[in-house]
This record gives C-alpha cells, structure tokens and sequence, in this order.
C-alpha cells in the first residue's frame, strides 16, 4: 500500500504560524492498530504501512502574499459543509494572510464556463454566519466535466490551492484533475477533503456530516417507536439513507435501542418463507404488538429494482421503503391480521440540517489540516481521520475501494445484540 504523499516541489518559505506546533512529513500514524501485526511486519522485513501526519508545516511552498485559492462542493448535500468552507476561508485568511479566495459555484459545473456560474469571492466577512446553515452556500452538482475544461480554468484564473469537498466520486475527479495538471507540468495543488454522510469511504475512520445524520436518524427512530406502541400492531418503519453502506442504519439504531429489524446493503435478507423477514415480523406482532424496523435505502435491491444510473454513474435505487411498506402491509392483509403501519421517510431532512457541535469541530480540524497541506505544496491527497488522529493519504488510495459494515465486524454484531434479529436466511 503506497501512502507517500505526492508534493509540488520543495517549500522553502518559512511559515508564518509561529504561535502552534508544527508536524515533520516524517511524523508518522500506524495504520494498523494490532501491536502483532505490526511486530510480525517488521520480523517480516517489511515496512510498517502508516499515513502521514497532518499539521502545520515549518515551511510553505507557497508565498501567501500572491496566492489564489479555490473551493468546490460536489455531490450530495451533507451536514458541515459549510463549516467546512467556513474554516478554509479562515485559516487561508488569519493564519497564512492569504487574500484571495474563490468560490467555485455548483460542483464541477463552476469551473467549466459553458455552465456561466459566476465565481464567488470568499472573505471572512461574506462566510461569517454560513456555519448555522445546512447545505452548501456554494451549492453543488453531479455530473461529468472536462478535465480539461476543468485545468484551463485553474489556469486562467491563476488558482494554486484548490480545495475539492466531496464523496468518493468527488475524490475521483480530483484524481484525474492532478492528472490533467501533472500533464501540463502546472504548479496547482488539490485537496480532497471528504464528505459523505453514509461514512462509507476507505481509510476513513469518520467522514463529516456522519454524526449529524446519526443524531438526527435516531430521534426519527424514536418517532417511529411512538408510533408503533401508540396503536395496536403498530410498526413504524423508517427508511434511512446508505447507499451501498447500513452505517447510519446501524448505529441510530444503537443510540436508541428502540429498533427490532435493522436491514443494510450488505446483509442480503429474505422476504418470503419460514425464515424469511415477513415471518419473522409477524411473530414479532404476534408476540409483542408492535416493531420498529430500519432500513437502509440500499438494502433488499433484489426486491426494489432501481434502474439506470444518475449524471455522476451512481446507480438509481429501487424505494425500498415503500417497497417494504408495501409488501408488509399485504402480508397481513393476507392473514387476516390487523396492521398499523406508519412509514417515515427523512432522508432529505437528515442531510440538510445544521452541523452538530461534534461535526463541526470535526469540519474545523479537517480544513485546518487541508489547507496546512496545501500551503506546504502538498497535492493529489485528503484529509482524514484515522484512529483519532489527522493523516494525509494519497487520493488514488481512498478511491481504491468504499467501506462497508462489516458483518463479522464488531458493529454488526452489536446491532445483531441490540435488536435480537436473525439472519432471515433458512
Ligand atoms: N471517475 C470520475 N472522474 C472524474 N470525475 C468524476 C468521477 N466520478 C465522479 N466525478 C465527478 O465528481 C462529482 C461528484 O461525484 P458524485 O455525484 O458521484 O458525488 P460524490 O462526490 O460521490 O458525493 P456523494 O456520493 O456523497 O453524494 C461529479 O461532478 C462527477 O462528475
Ligand atoms: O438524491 P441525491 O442528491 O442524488 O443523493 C442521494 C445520495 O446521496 C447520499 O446522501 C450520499 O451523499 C446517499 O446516501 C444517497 O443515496
Ligand atoms: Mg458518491
């Protein structure tokens, strides 16, 4: 696993952040956490895998006095983004007194002119209040752009540091931006600094936004539960967003305990037979008179068909809450049994809020640390969290897989404590 971070050149301007500790590019975070893997690595001979620590440096590659930053949001909305835009704007401003900062309007879309979004200028006056706001002051879009339509404008508006907030496709583009850019030999640094709520990107212990969600998803669960007690053979089913990953599914489910089905992308489940998740509910009805059930938008897409793919390739998921609704309720219909079932669908909700107290002090960090790396001329890399601590880890890396709930991991195997449920597999 290669994690050198790649570098625009040498820095050599001493930086002028002299009040806080600085980071070497030697400083160092294990990637893996068992002392005995590590141990038998270096009997092995081998190097130790680790990221680079992140932080500011004690020399910049850029001179602040003469240069021009940008920022981007691509992809889905997100809790803390502009927090996130906030704190760049900040940090590049009060603690490197660079001047000009640029914001790049709805995703990609802003840096090819076709599109005629204006550019935006961002002062630590104009993002002042924008941390109370949900979304992206910028706005964002899905969609693929030019690379080199994309590079020309870099180039024409005489940007150095780009700061690209996105997913994983996002990461992607900034990929194939610094590849446009190493091409033409440009001296223009990329920062991805990642965003998804559903925390589903590799070597990512956290993504931003991911805690907003859970918060938010859990008192919808305890909703859910209200209303499942609150009539006889009440279900209450909540769909929740997780795309290709059940973490929000799964651990809203644990902050209230109050869900009896959780069900995720990663865990196939069946929905008719003896062992199947329709028999297994109505026992549940039968014994206890109510349920609550969670589901992640991804799970079950054998049953609720998405077709086609959106702007970005994303594939188009079936609903399988409504689905799930559905095929529920004729269930019981069926038996002859009477059924109240209430379905919540807050997904957008979810996404749009304000950031939480620990999203955004989360954002803060990790703008702080993206733009400490690009003032140091460092490129083709984000900003993350792994075990607790900043690292910066080469962009192809992060876009080499997505994380997933692992279902011999510890987490599944708590939501399988938690809510009781079995495999729904004969
Ligand atoms: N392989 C790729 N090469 C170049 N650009 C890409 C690639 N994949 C995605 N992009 C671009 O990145 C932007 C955002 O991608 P996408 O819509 O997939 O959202 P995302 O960043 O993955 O966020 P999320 O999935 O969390 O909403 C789009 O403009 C898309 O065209
Ligand atoms: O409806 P949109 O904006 O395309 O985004 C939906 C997707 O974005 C995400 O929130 C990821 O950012 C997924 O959970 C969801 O599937
Ligand atoms: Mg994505």
């Amino acid at each position: 696993m290669d994690t050198a971070i790649e570098s625009l050149g040498v820095a050599r301007i001493p930086s002028p952040l002299k009040h806080v500790q600085h980071v070497t590019d030697d400083e160092c975070i294990l990637y893996d956490s068992s002392a005995r893997n590590v141990e038998q690595q270096i009997r092995e001979g081998q190097t130790p895998v680790s990221f680079m620590k992140a932080g500011p440096r004690d020399f910049m590659y850029f001179d602040p006095s003469k240069l021009k930053c940008a920022v981007v949001t691509a992809g889905g909305l997100c809790p803390g983004l502009n927090n996130v835009i906030r704190a760049i704007v900040l940090t590049l401003y009060y603690s490197y007194g660079v001047r000009n900062v640029l914001g790049i309007r709805y995703g990609f879309q802003g840096l090819v002119p076709q599109y005629g979004h204006p550019i935006l200028e961002l002062t630590p006056k104009s993002v002042g209040d924008i941390a109370e706001l949900g979304g992206t002051v910028l706005g964002s879009s899905r969609g693929p752009q030019s690379v080199e339509d994309m590079v020309d404008a870099l180039e024409r508006m005489n940007v150095g540091i780009l700061f690209a907030i996105g997913g994983d496709g996002t990461m992607r583009a900034v990929s194939k931006i610094c590849e446009g850019i190493r091409n033409r030999n440009a001296k223009i640094s990329v920062i991805g600094i990642p965003k998804t709520i559903d925390n589903d990107i590799s070597y990512m212990s956290r993504s931003f936004g991911f805690n907003t969600a859970v918060t938010v998803a859990a008192e919808v669960i305890t909703a859910a539960h209200v209303e499942a007690t609150g009539s006889p053979n009440g279900i209450g089913l909540v769909k929740l967003m997780g795309r290709r990953a059940g973490f929000i599914a799964s651990y809203a489910a644990l902050a209230k305990r109050d869900a009896n089905f959780v069900l995720i992308p990663e865990s196939d489940f069946d929905l008719e037979g003896p062992h199947g998740f329709l028999a297994v509910l109505e026992k549940r009805i039968l014994d206890r008179k109510h349920a609550v059930i969670v589901v992640a938008e991804g799970a079950g897409q054998q049953y609720a068909h998405g077709e086609g793919t959106d702007e970005s390739g994303n594939p188009r998921l079936g609903d399988i809450g409504i689905f799930l609704k559905e095929a529920i309720d004729e269930y019981f219909k069926g038996k002859g049994i009477e059924l109240n079932l209430k379905y919540i669908d807050p997904s957008y909700t979810i996404r749009s809020v304000e950031a939480t107290s620990d999203d955004a002090i989360f954002c803060t960090f990790l703008a702080q640390n993206a733009v400490h790396a690009g003032m140091a001329g460092k490129t083709n890399m984000v900003v993350g969290n792994w075990r607790d601590e900043y690292v910066y880890i080469p962009v192809d890396l992060v876009i080499t897989g997505r994380k997933q709930v692992e279902l011999d991991g510890k987490l599944w195997s708590s939501v399988l404590e938690a809510t009781g449920q079995p495999s729904f597999k004969p």
